[in-house]
């Protein structure tokens, strides 16, 4: 029991100290990003960062990664960080590899557990996405690509895989300024439809932290801020991590 905790304990503890991805000095930053997959597929025995570029994102999602993924720290020669309060967060496709699961859950379930929204293999067929936190303003952006699988009312996005992403967005960003947290409550507006295959922008900002309690707005917002999509508030609870071992 005390293993599984102290690896509980890491998995939230890594997700506060990622440092941003190195830029190769010939090549644009949308070639080396998408070099920098390949490459990582290759020869890394690291697992895969999924909110890398892939071939299937759009021309808006890649201006939008650069534009934000540009303004990150980056790490100099010297292996120093420049000071930016920009972090690019990078997403994998199990919640925290190494839990080894409650009582609740059978070994087997446990070893095919995977992220909800990480567990679609075909690039662009679902939810493609890249976090961007910054630290000084405690605020998260978020650019989302929505796939052909996420169909909801005829041609644009589910409202569950709207809210899904929320939550993710928003408890990513919990996470990262309160530690382990889980959904409490989660209110939404849905204002108008996302078409099916568009990038919208995913902001989350913190209003107040009391306590065990994390308070976050959010909102989804076409790329030119010219339309709301999606307004929500959400809550946060902190919690200890043996919650999720013992099955809350
Ligand atoms: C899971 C963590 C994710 C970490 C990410 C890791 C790294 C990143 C990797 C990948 C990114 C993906 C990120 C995804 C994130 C998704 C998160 C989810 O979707 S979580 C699933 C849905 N949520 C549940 O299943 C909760 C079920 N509920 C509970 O377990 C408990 O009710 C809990 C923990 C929320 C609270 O239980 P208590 O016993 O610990 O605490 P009490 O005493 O009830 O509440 C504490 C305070 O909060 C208020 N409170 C609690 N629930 C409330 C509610 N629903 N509405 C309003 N207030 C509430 C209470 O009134 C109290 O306030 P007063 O201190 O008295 O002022």
């Amino acid at each position: 029991m005390a293993r599984m905790l102290r690896r509980l304990r890491k998995g939230f503890q890594s997700l506060t100290s990622f440092s941003a991805a190195t830029i190769q000095p010939n090549l644009s930053a949308s070639e080396s990003s998408r070099s920098e997959v390949a490459l990582l597929s290759f020869f890394s025995p690291k697992p895969r960062d999924f909110s890398l570029p892939n071939s299937s994102w759009g021309s808006e999602m890649m201006r939008l990664y650069d534009h934000y993924n540009s303004q990150c720290e980056a790490e100099t020669e010297g292996g120093q960080t420049q000071g930016s309060p920009w972090q690019r967060l990078p997403s994998y496709n199990r919640s925290l590899k190494y839990a080894p699961g409650g009582v609740y859950l059978s070994k087997i379930v446990q070893s095919k557990a995977r992220l909800f929204t990480r567990n679609i293999r075909e690039p662009g067929a679902a939810f493609e996405y890249a976090l961007f936190v910054n630290k000084g303003e405690k605020k998260c952006v978020c650019i989302f690509q929505a796939g052909w699988l996420l169909e909801g009312p005829p041609g644009h996005v589910h409202g569950g895989a709207i809210a899904t992403m929320i939550d993710t967005v928003t408890g990513t960003h919990a996470t990262f300024l309160s530690g382990p947290i889980m959904t409490a409550n989660l209110n939404i507006a849905y204002r108008s439809p996302i078409p099916l295959g568009s990038t919208v922008l995913i902001e989350s900002s913190l209003d107040t932290q009391e306590g065990r309690k994390t308070f976050i707005s959010c909102k989804v917002m076409s790329t030119d801020g010219s339309k709301l999509h999606t307004e929500a508030t959400v809550l946060f609870v902190s919690i200890n991590v043996s919650h999720l071992v013992r099955g809350g």
